[in-house]
């Protein structure tokens, strides 16, 4: 694991990075294997991102998208991560419908639809139940208590190193979520972290010893480079 990380002055200045970054990536995924697989968080920190990355001039058709997560509704329900990234990007820009991967939420089983999403990772992949494709960015945002897609603490979601795709829960609202391992084959995993409630949880996050249980983000060590992007105000104590 390669791990990085920068301390930007503003949330503007960390989602310039953020996009010049992923720029970059892109650029050399699609010269070297000929498309760009990213898979985006929810949270409200990314939309700026997402924003940004829409008014590039990209070769869309090459750009496939997948969401580390995704609540339990269907896409056109607020809390929808998937809608937050058509509205804020998907939607304005000529990316083939083919290209988007969105988890499915609408069988009203949330196990049938985890499955389902695993098996199209497999399948778009080519790889074999057990293995985990690597993509080349990973998305991820961290909460005040330190979870990262919907992997939160203490919750059965964390045990999952199996699959790919696992079902989430905060509290009782349940959710679909990338395990870790999978998070963890990509090449590059880019956390993006504003605002001073989430020190605390960085504290732990970072500290050499601490339970990775308590504080999920601690079980994202990735085979390729581990980016934390966080502003000034959560990366004031670091
Ligand atoms: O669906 C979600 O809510 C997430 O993917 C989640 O893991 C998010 O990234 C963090 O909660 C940080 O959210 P903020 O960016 O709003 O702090």
């Amino acid at each position: 694991m390669n791990k990085t990380v920068e301390v930007h002055s503003s949330v503007s200045a960390l989602v310039q990075r953020a996009l010049e970054l992923i720029l970059s990536k892109a650029e050399t995924a699609i010269g070297e294997r000929g498309q760009f697989t990213i898979a985006l968080s929810g949270g409200s920190t990314p939309k700026p991102l997402y924003e940004a990355i829409a008014n590039q001039k990209l070769p869309w058709d090459k750009i496939h998208v997948f969401w580390g997560d995704e609540r339990y509704v269907p896409a056109d329900h607020p809390d929808s991560n998937e809608l937050m990234a058509r509205r804020a990007w998907l939607d304005q820009v000529a990316l083939p419908q083919a290209n988007i991967h969105a988890i499915p939420t609408l069988s009203a089983n949330p196990e049938v639809d985890a499955a389902k999403y695993n098996q199209h990772l497999q399948t778009f992949f080519n790889s074999a139940s057990g293995e985990f494709p690597a993509l080349d960015v990973v998305l991820l945002g961290m909460g005040d208590d330190a979870h990262t897609a919907s992997l939160f603490p203490y919750t059965e979601a964390l045990k999952v190193s199996d699959r790919l795709i696992t079902v989430g829960n905060k509290d009782d609202n349940l959710r679909i979520t990338f395990t870790y391992p999978f998070i963890n084959a990509a090449r590059s995993v880019i956390f993006m972290a504003a605002g001073a409630n989430k020190r605390p949880a960085l504290a732990q996050v970072f500290a050499p010893v601490a339970d990775d249980f308590a504080y999920p983000s601690r079980l994202i060590r990735p085979q390729g480079e581990l980016y934390w992007l966080l502003d000034a105000a959560a990366g004031l104590e670091l």
